[in-house]
């Protein structure tokens, strides 16, 4: 998977909220899209995940084996974890990652329940998502995200609500299951992106 941008931006009525980012993101690396609170990396991230669309310049997308993926199709190619997406609270976390596997298959050999060993929430797991944390639930929104069988991973503010345990778990997550992939992780924390190996700053294209 090969994401390019060239001279793309993104503007909300008359306010540009950056411009001119003429960029290459490729498979097995990770990148950090760093910028201070309201900077606009939550909307690089959502044009790079086409659920929105550039206002200027071009996104481009190329699978591993060679043809062009059209944008509105991209969504079948990633998996993302962000704060504005919500998990089915009425659910369990197995029925929730039963029910997710549905649509959005996991890697091969993952199953719920490994998803739910490694998370170590064997104790809670049978328990409706609305009684869980606000750390539980984003161990179970990083987990859906990690583990799906795509090429493409986002992670707009991925620990959000961790404590200390949660950042060795997701720090663990990304190395065991998401070597291979595309990364790209929105952040202004450096502990949730020192392990990427490039930055594209914000404030770089205003
Ligand atoms: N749908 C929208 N309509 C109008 N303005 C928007 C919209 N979405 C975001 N914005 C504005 O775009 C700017 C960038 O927002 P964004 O959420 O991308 O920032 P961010 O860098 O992710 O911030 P944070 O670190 O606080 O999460 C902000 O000024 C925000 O108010």
């Amino acid at each position: 998977m090969i994401i390019e941008l060239s001279d793309a931006g993104k503007r909300f009525n008359r306010d540009w909220i950056f411009r001119h980012i003429t960029y290459r993101f490729t498979a097995g690396e990770s990148y950090a899209v760093t910028g201070s609170n309201g900077s606009g990396k939550s909307t690089l991230l959502q044009v790079l995940a086409g659920s929105m669309d550039a206002s200027e310049g071009k996104v481009a997308y190329t699978a591993a084996s060679g043809p062009q993926i059209q944008p509105d199709a991209i969504f079948r190619q990633l998996a993302i974890a962000a704060p504005y997406l919500e998990l089915i609270e009425e659910l369990t976390a197995l029925e929730f990652l039963t029910f997710h596997a549905g649509f959005k298959p996991f890697m091969l050999g993952i199953t719920p329940q490994h998803i739910i060993a490694e998370l170590g929430m064997e104790a809670a797991a049978g328990k409706q998502i609305r009684f869980y944390s606000s750390g539980m639930k984003q161990r179970i929104k990083l987990a859906q995200a990690i583990f799906a069988d795509c090429p493409l991973l986002l992670l707009d503010e991925p620990c959000t609500n961790l404590d200390q345990a949660g950042y060795a778990l997701y720090h663990r997550l990304i190395e065991k299951y998401a070597g291979s992939k595309l990364v790209i992780v929105s952040s202004n924390d450096v502990n949730e992106y020192d392990f990427c190996r490039h930055q594209l700053r914000i404030a770089d294209y205003k």
